[in-house]
Order: structure tokens, then C-alpha cells, then sequence
């Protein structure tokens, strides 16, 4: 383990780690049991389709308890992504239906204006000839998409900053990002302080939204309600009336439910992270690999041409048709790939005891139980040979054609997970990437520029300031731009880049 480790830098997203332990001990199988008593509990790797189907779809093991304590920070308790049964459940179905895809094809057009101000963002950078990070502008596209299709609030992070969503992202620097290096982080009285700071300053905004959210649906006569776009809280507060008892009802006549309040906070909360970087990330290494592989821009380009029309008419075209979306095939093969080759997010589950998963290829029994970090390692599957043959490292969107995807393990593919415990926002990342690479792919040249770190050293951002980032090792077998974990894996040092424009 210590040679593995030796040879990553120390950012490195510890999702890396699995396929190069496979690969030192020639392992035969795509999961093995790793004890690191006493820094964690044991951990079972899973990069097995079919040993991951067993984890998340046929048996929906609960979440790891590391989950918990990491939502708790950035949301409070009781958070999607880490709620169980009946309560998940209930919160689940709360939610579920401002995230159809149907439901959201509505408000594109909210999308498109937020990538709008990106491209212009991205011009003046091609004007000033600048090296900027990507994942910094990124980051705030999608925070301010977030606000608009979630909450119907225009939080402006793209020109300017905003007190709820400054304190929400040093929250995630606040949290053990490090892994083992500094045990001791959460203690630190400072810490501790600015973490309280940062939930109340965020609690209260997103609290005082809601209540006048919910003043404001009372007052609308109805035909209003039904002509406006609704903002996915809309749809939740419709949801939570039509399922909530006579009781809670009569409480909720005199204002807003506060057991709805407080729930329908740690949600916003959860869909402000959970929404914002992985989606950012994937924009991110969609521009870093197109700007390697510029016969599938090409491809990419012709594709907008042929079905978008011009530059100029393509936003008030996919304003006008959202669903045209849905015909842009080769984009969706090039977001597939990238999230493939650079999944951000993976599943940290845990077993139980009883629960017996079985190896496909011996039909041997892998027992499980708590504690047990139970992790179905999403960079590891997408990565692996076994499954995606010897050019598993390359990019290739072309793997995703009708007439290609046919061939592929069908639990192969999940970087948003399968099986109940799936990423409720994934509709909504696929239409956020679409229509920024319409708009952007055709408008603008990206260079990765890692050799000029230099030039953002003093630019103000998280990176900036944590100096002993740049120290020691920087590569990944040559890769500069590899994935840290920044509370999910991200490009590192917010990836520095040129642009140009056409
Ligand atoms: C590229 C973009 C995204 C990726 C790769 C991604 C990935 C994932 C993954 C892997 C999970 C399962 C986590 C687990 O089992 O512990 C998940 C769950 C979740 N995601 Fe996403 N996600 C993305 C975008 C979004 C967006 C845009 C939102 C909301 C605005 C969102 C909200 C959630 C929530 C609330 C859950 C928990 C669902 C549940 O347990 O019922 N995600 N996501």
C-alpha cells in the first residue's frame, strides 16, 4: 500500500487506487477486501458489474456511514443522499417529480440563459488571453442554474458573489478532503466555528426563501400556477400537500410546515452540492477531452451545425424546441465518455451481517457486514480492461453509438448509480451538459494549461491558497489533469486552461 501511495501524488482521489492495486498484485478478481485498521473501517472494492448490480440494485445496501457525517456538514441531518427506508422513501417521492425529465425540458430555457452569460465569460477570457480555471467558472454556471431550476432565485455567482453560496463552498474545503494526512481537521476550534457560521448563513437563506416561496404559491390564482414555469421546490411543496395528513395540513394553514421547512432546507442543500460540482466536472473534462481528440470535435461540431442550425440561432432554438435536445446523439455519446472515463461521484455503501454476495466467474460467497466500507468504485469499473477492452483508457464517444452500446454489460455504464438509490438529478446534468457544449463547442478552443499554473496563483480561489498543493509529485502516469477529492473528484488545481475563440 505504501509503494501505491507513493507513487500518487498526495491529492489524489482515492478512487484511483483500486486498479493500480489489481494491477501490482495481479489480482483476477474486480473486488477484493482491504483492512486498514485502525485509520478506517475494512473496505471491500467492488468494480464488478455484477457483483455492483448485487450491491445497488438487487439487495440496495445502506449508505456508508461516512456519507452521513459528510452530508450532515453540508446540509444538516436527514439528507437525500443519506436518508434510509421509510423516510427516504417519503422524501424521495417528495422530490422526485420536479426531476422528471419532462418536467424539466420546461425550464431549458432557464438553462440556457445561465450558459449564456458563460460563453460571454468565456469570450472575455479568449479577449484577455488568459490562463483561468475552468472549474471555478464552471462551478458557478452550474450553482446558478441550480438557483433558478430548483428554488426559482437568481444567486448571480457568474458576475458577482453571494453570501449563501461562499459560505456553502468553504464548507466543502472545511471538510476532511485529505484523507489520512490530517486526522486531527475537524477538531480545530476555527473550524468548528466557521462551519457553524457557514450552516446558519446558509440555513437562513434558503429558509427565508421558502417561506416566501410559499406565501407567494398561497396568493396565485390557479391559472397562473399552472402558465409560469415551476421551479422544482413547486412541485415538492404540491407533492408534500397532496400526501401530508388532515393534521399537518390544519399546521400548515397558518404558514409554512416546519417539518416540511426543515426537510425541504437539507434537500436545497443537497441538490446545491450534489448539483453543482459533479456536474461542473463533467463539463470541465469534456473540454479537456475535446480539445485532445479534435476529430470527435469535429464530429461534435457538425453534429450542432447539422442539427442546431447556426451559432447565432442555437440558444433561441433550444428555447423554442428543448426536446431538439434529445436528437443530439453524439453529444450525448461525448457526455457519456467523459463521465465514463472521469466519473466524479461513486457509491460508498455498507453490508450487513447475513449478506452474501457472490463472485459471477467461481459462484464463491464474499461475505459483508458493519462495519465494512462496501464501495462499488465507479472510476475502477469504467476504467477496467476487462470491461472495456485494451483502449479502456482512451476516449472514445463512439463506444456509446446505438450500434456499439449494444455490446456493453448493461450495469457497465453508472456514474449515477443503478437501482432505487440512483442520482435523482441526472436528467438535469445531461440537459445542462447538452446545451452548454451547443453552446460552447462551436464558439471556442480549450488548451489545458497546467504548465502556467503560475499565471492563477493569486487568483483568489480555494486553489490559490493551498500552496502545499502544488508540492511533490503532479501527475498520474503523465496525466496533470487527474481528479482530487474536493468533496467529489475534481479536476486538480480547478484546471487551468486558455481559450480562443473560433
Ligand atoms: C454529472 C452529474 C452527476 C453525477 C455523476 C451524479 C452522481 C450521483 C451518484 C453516483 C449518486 C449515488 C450516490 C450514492 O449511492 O451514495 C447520486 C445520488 C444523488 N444525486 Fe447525483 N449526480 C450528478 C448530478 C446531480 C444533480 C444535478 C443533482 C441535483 C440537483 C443530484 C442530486 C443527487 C441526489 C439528491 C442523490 C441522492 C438520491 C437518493 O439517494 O435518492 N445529482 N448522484
Amino acid at each position: 500500500m505504501g509503494d501505491i501511495l507513493e507513487d500518487l501524488p498526495s491529492r489524489a482521489h482515492p478512487h484511483v487506487v483500486p486498479l493500480r492495486i489489481q494491477k501490482k498484485y495481479n489480482l483476477q478478481t474486480s473486488y477484493f477486501y482491504l483492512d486498514l485498521w485502525p485509520f478506517s473501517d475494512p473496505i471491500m472494492y467492488v468494480f464488478d458489474p455484477d457483483i455492483a448490480k448485487q450491491v445497488a440494485q438487487d439487495n440496495n445496501t445502506p449508505k456508508h456511514n461516512s456519507l452521513h457525517e459528510f452530508m450532515y456538514h453540508l446540509s444538516g441531518p436527514g439528507s437525500l443522499v443519506a436518508l434510509e427506508g421509510a423516510q427516504w422513501k417519503k422524501w424521495r417521492s417528495i422530490f422526485n417529480p420536479g426531476f422528471q425529465a419532462s418536467h424539466l425540458m420546461t425550464l431549458t430555457s432557464l438553462i440556457v440563459d445561465e450558459a449564456i452569460v458563460f460563453v460571454e465569460k468565456l469570450g472575455e477570457h479568449a479577449e484577455k488571453g488568459e490562463v483561468f480555471r475552468l472549474e471555478e467558472d464552471a462551478t458557478r454556471l452550474t450553482v446558478d442554474i441550480i438557483g433558478k431550476v430548483a428554488l426559482e432565485v437568481d444567486l448571480g455567482t457568474q458576475r458577482g458573489e453571494h453570501e449563501m453560496v461562499t459560505a456553502f463552498r468553504e464548507q466543502v474545503h472545511l471538510l476532511p478532503n485529505e484523507g489520512m494526512s490530517d486526522p486531527l481537521k475537524m477538531y480545530y476550534p476555527s473550524g468548528i466555528y466557521r462551519r457553524w457560521r457557514n450552516m446558519r448563513i446558509m440555513k437562513g437563506y434558503i429558509g427565508n426563501v421558502l417561506e416566501e416561496r410559499f406565501a407567494r404559491q398561497d396568493q396565485r390564482p390557479n391559472s397562473e400556477k399552472k402558465q409560469r414555469k415551476r421551479a422544482i421546490v413547486d412541485l415538492a411543496i404540491e407533492a408534500y400537500r397532496e400526501q401530508s395528513t388532515e393534521i399537518e395540513q390544519t399546521k400548515a394553514s397558518t404558514g409554512l410546515n416546519q417539518e416540511f421547512k426543515q426537510a425541504a432546507i437539507t434537500q436545497m442543500l443537497t441538490f446545491v452540492f450534489a448539483g453543482h460540482d459533479t456536474t461542473s466536472t463533467t463539463i470541465c473534462y469534456a473540454a479537456y477531452e475535446l480539445q485532445k481528440q479534435p476529430e470527435c470535435l469535429a464530429r461534435l461540431r457538425k453534429e450542432h451545425h447539422d442539427i442546431l442550425g447556426s451559432v447565432e440561432d442555437t440558444p433561441q432554438v433550444i428555447r423554442d424546441q428543448p426536446h431538439i435536445l434529445n436528437k443530439l446523439e453524439y453529444t450525448m455519446c461525448v457526455i457519456r465518455e467523459t463521465l465514463r472515463l472521469w466519473a466524479p461521484a461513486s457509491t460508498p455503501r455498507t453490508g450487513y451481517p447475513g449478506l452474501m454476495l457472490r463472485d459471477p466467474k467461481t459462484g464463491e460467497s464474499l461475505p459483508t457486514g458493519n462495519p465494512l466500507l462496501l464501495w462499488i468504485v465507479h472510476y475502477a469499473q469504467h476504467r477496467s480492461p476487462e470491461i472495456w477492452g485494451d483502449n479502456a483508457e482512451t476516449f472514445d464517444p463512439s463506444r456509446f453509438l446505438p450500434e456499439n452500446a449494444a455490446k456493453l454489460h448493461e450495469n457497465a455504464w453508472r456514474p449515477f448509480e443503478k437501482g432505487p438509490r440512483n442520482c435523482i438529478g441526472q436528467d438535469l446534468s445531461l440537459i445542462e451538459a447538452r446545451v452548454v457544449l451547443a453552446l460552447v463547442a462551436r464558439r471556442f478552443e480549450f488548451r489545458a494549461a497546467y504548465d502556467s499554473l503560475d499565471e492563477v496563483k493569486n487568483d483568489g480561489s480555494f486553489y490559490a491558497k493551498n500552496e502545499g498543493w502544488r508540492k511533490g509529485k503532479q501527475d498520474i502516469d503523465g496525466e496533470q489533469a487527474y481528479p482530487i477529492l474536493l468533496g467529489t473528484a475534481k479536476p486538480r488545481e480547478g484546471m487551468p486552461v486558455r481559450v480562443k475563440k473560433v
